[in-house]
């Protein structure tokens, strides 16, 4: 057990009881409750839910840098698909950990992945302490061969990283996007989703020239496309993006409940364009948060992507009204824990111990009134304990379960074969 002894929770000071991976009780907690609990004082601390990235490709950590300034088509044909080329178990499982490291450090417990070597990524997420989503990315390029092969992978990696039988790291399907996708294979995706009762995660209208790419195709807008042969049907969907969207889209977005991952700074980064959240919003939508991968963003940050969502909406409408400071906040916890079907994402009984603790004598989290709004609009990000599945991962600023030195000398390593 651990008791995270009177610590600002909820609105007011109280302890936390944790019970295996659960939260056992919220409130006061007597001495004949705890037994031999860990007991960490947080006095000076406030605890949040750990928060939800719902839109990472986690091992691209080591692509930060590489490609900056560029738009999307250039930036994946000529600088991060050859780069790609050269990865292997190893270089994904170091830059792995490296994200998980970035993540924990910057308060993030769970994140939705899609990438390739999904066995290292899955070791790493397993030493890191983190909670994860992995979904292959597949990608058939509309090729026959190309499209067996990419099922079978998925497929394969949906049984390898159920048999990890670990209750933090759960499979998902992965297909890229319609514009990398065949009917074909998105069609036996949604039959794999429902086989195997899984999320399914795909890029959706990131940029109006693969808008343009799909309706020279199809004739169709992409989820009007992927509507048609019945992609969203008895399937849950995180969809990334979804900048550019007709109001024809946003029926098919409400009616199949499909979750959006908002990834403002992505947007913002590739000129992609800023997705319609408000509109999205008066739709009852469930809005949750991404960062995407390092390439664009450059970092995994949520507390960034909470903040740009949060003022992004009111400069671009002139509307200081819409996305309130809860709202962001609740992108980043609550609606990923609904996107994602975990417990997780508020701080209550029962729920799992996926905790961050951030100490409040901070400059820039005083005075200490409006905490909410703090954490939104002045906070950095940079948390002081973080508690995944009730294992204290990161205590005082010390990650406990990986070697953060040796990570860092990894990926310098790792990089150097990627650029050779
Ligand atoms: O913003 C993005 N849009 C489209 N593709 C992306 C983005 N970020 C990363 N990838 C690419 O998605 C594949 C993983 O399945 C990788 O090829 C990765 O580079
Ligand atoms: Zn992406």
């Amino acid at each position: 057990m651990i008791l995270v002894k009177d610590v600002f929770v909820n609105g007011k000071r109280q302890d936390i009881l944790i019970e295996g991976n659960k939260i056992k009780k919220i409130g006061e907690v007597k001495r004949e409750e705890i037994g031999d609990a860990e007991i960490i004082d947080g006095k000076k601390k406030i605890a949040i839910p750990g928060l939800i990235n719902t839109h990472t490709h986690i091992p691209m950590t080591l692509f930060r840098g590489v490609a900056d300034d560029l738009p999307l088509m250039e930036w994946l044909n000529n600088y991060i698909w050859p780069m790609e080329a050269k990865l292997n178990e190893e270089i994904v499982y170091w830059g792995t950990l490296l994200g998980c490291i970035e993540m924990i450090r910057s308060g993030t417990t769970t994140f939705n992945d899609m990438y390739f070597f999904l066995e290292g990524i899955a070791k790493a997420v397993d030493e890191s302490g983190m909670r994860a989503f992995l979904a292959y990315g597949m990608i058939d390029l509309f090729d026959e061969e190309k499209r067996e092969k990419e099922i079978k992978n998925a497929e394969k990696y949906i049984n390898y990283i159920n048999n990890l039988n670990n209750s933090r790291i759960k499979p998902a399907l992965g297909p890229h996007a319609p514009y990398t996708c065949s009917k074909e294979l998105l069609i036996e995706v949604n039959n794999l989703a429902k086989k195997y009762n899984v999320p399914i995660h795909i890029h959706m209208n990131e940029t109006l020239d693969e808008i343009k790419m799909v309706k020279e195709k199809t004739g169709l807008e992409p989820f009007i496309y992927l509507n048609s042969f019945g992609f969203f049907d008895d399937v849950r969907v995180i969809a990334a993006h979804c900048v550019h969207l007709t109001d024809e889209e946003i029926k098919i977005i409400k009616k199949k409940n499909i979750n959006i991952s908002h990834n403002p700074i992505s947007n913002l980064k590739l000129a992609s364009g800023v997705a319609p959240i408000p509109k999205l919003l008066n739709e009852n939508i469930n809005i949750t948060l991404g960062t995407d991968g390092c390439g664009s963003n450059n970092n995994l940050n949520l507390f960034e992507e909470i903040k740009i969502s949060a003022i992004l909406h009111k400069g671009v409408n002139l509307n200081p009204t819409v996305v309130k400071a809860e709202e962001a906040f609740n992108f980043a916890t609550k609606n990923g824990a609904k996107a994602l079907d975990i417990k997780a994402g508020e701080l209550k009984e029962g729920y799992l111990a996926d905790i961050v603790l951030i100490n409040m004598d901070k400059p820039y989290l005083y005075p200490k009134e409006n905490i909410t709004s703090h954490l939104v609009y002045a906070f950095n990000g940079f948390v002081d304990d973080v508690i995944i599945d009730g294992n204290v991962v990161m205590r005082e600023g010390k990650i406990l379960t990986v070697d953060e030195e040796k990570v860092y000398e990894k990926a310098e390593e790792m990089y150097e074969i990627l650029r050779s």
